[in-house]
């Protein structure tokens, strides 16, 4: 099993003491705002790119004498500006557990139609400048805000310069020749390739749901499988029989993973789009909350001439994992 450590990191448990995130336009308006160096955007995924640029923000604001701000926006901008919104990496709460644990302050935008039309002027003079004395700014070189966009880092710049705010536009991180980027995470996730989705997001990729029933025919077929739904809009992986790890309760299991609906059972209402063995674990999981990581794509599911064969190469899928991982849990909170 990966360490307690390592685990930690991919379910965003690794939280040192952090606190609250301030509710801008929410939560009261401060005597006398911070004076802080942020960092602009939706932040899904909290990957490798986003925490580059937050540790430049980081260090900048140590040199400066600044704190360290992470500003997003909830819901992600595009739930609300776009017609077929993208499915996320991060629900909003582990987006924000993310953002703190990387050592940022966070500062939440409510984002609405009226948000959206602003420009930089609006955006930094009327929504932030009540709560944060914003003495620079750091975003990727791509970074576009307000309607249209129109605001782009020169823009932006130009009208910092004349108030004493630096605005940096920082060259994208990469993984080989292209930008990591949290639209290109989601490709990966959604062809199976969980291993570059990883390396990319810095960590596994994983979704969280509560177990319902499903069908009940796992247990008599000698493997239980927890059936997890997983709340709509959650980038899922291509459909396929993974290994990877659970999160009940505060430990981690191996984990023998089918997502998608079972190809042999595909007519029946009740098939799980995501169920998995968590191997070792015995007790009840209905109506408990699991968190399931994706460690690598084992194979694809398909129909078998049997539900014999289908039994045999389940059984088959779950010694392989508990072989690499063995049947024992991890407690990481
Ligand atoms: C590791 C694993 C591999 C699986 N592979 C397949 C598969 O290749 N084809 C398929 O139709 N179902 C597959 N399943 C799903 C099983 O058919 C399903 O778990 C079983 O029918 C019990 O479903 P129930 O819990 O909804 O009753 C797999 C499940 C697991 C846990
Ligand atoms: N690879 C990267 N390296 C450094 N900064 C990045 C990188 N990707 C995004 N950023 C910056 O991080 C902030 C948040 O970015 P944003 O939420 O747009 O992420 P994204 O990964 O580009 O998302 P999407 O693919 O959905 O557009 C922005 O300032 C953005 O420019």
């Amino acid at each position: 099993m990966p360490s307690a450590r390592e685990l930690a990191r991919d379910f965003i448990v690794d939280l040192p003491a952090c606190p609250e995130a301030l509710r801008v336009g929410v939560d009261p308006v401060p005597g006398a705002p911070a004076p802080c160096a942020i960092a602009i955007g939706a932040f899904d995924g909290v990957h490798r790119g986003h925490l580059d640029l937050l540790q430049r923000a980081k260090r900048d604001a140590r040199e400066r004498g600044l704190a360290v701000v992470a500003v997003t926006f909830d819901p992600d901008p595009d739930e609300v500006v776009s017609a077929h919104p993208a499915p996320k990496l991060t629900s909003m709460a582990d987006r924000v557990r993310a953002l703190a644990s990387a050592g940022a302050g966070v500062a939440i935008v409510p984002f609405t139609r009226e948000l959206a039309a602003l420009d930089h002027i609006g955006f930094f003079e009327r929504v932030l400048a009540p709560y944060l004395e914003v003495r620079v700014v750091h975003v990727g070189a791509d970074f576009r805000l307000g309607a249209h966009g129109a605001s782009t880092v020169d823009v932006m710049r130009a009208w910092g310069a004349a108030r004493g705010m630096d605005v940096m536009g920082h060259e994208l991180l990469s993984d080989g020749d292209a930008p990591i980027t949290a639209t290109r995470i989601r490709s990966l996730i959604a062809a199976g390739d969980v291993c570059a989705a990883r390396r990319e997001l810095g960590r596994r990729p994983f979704v969280r749901g509560v177990v319902k029933r499903g069908r009940g025919q796992g247990t008599g077929m000698g493997f239980p499988t927890a059936n997890i739904e997983v709340p709509g809009g959650m980038q899922m992986p291509a459909d396929g029989v993974y290994a990877g790890f659970a999160l009940v309760d505060g430990a981690v299991w191996p984990a023998a993973i089918n997502a998608g609906v079972p190809p042999m059972f595909a007519d029946s209402a009740a098939s799980a789009r995501l169920e998995a063995n968590l191997i070792g674990y015995r007790g009840d999981l209905y109506g408990k909350t699991v968190a399931i990581a994706f460690d690598r794509l084992v194979r694809p599911s398909h129909s078998f001439d049997s539900v014999e064969e289908l039994i045999a190469a389940v059984n088959r899928d779950i010694a392989t994992i508990k072989k690499a991982y063995g049947d024992a849990s991890v407690r990481i909170a």
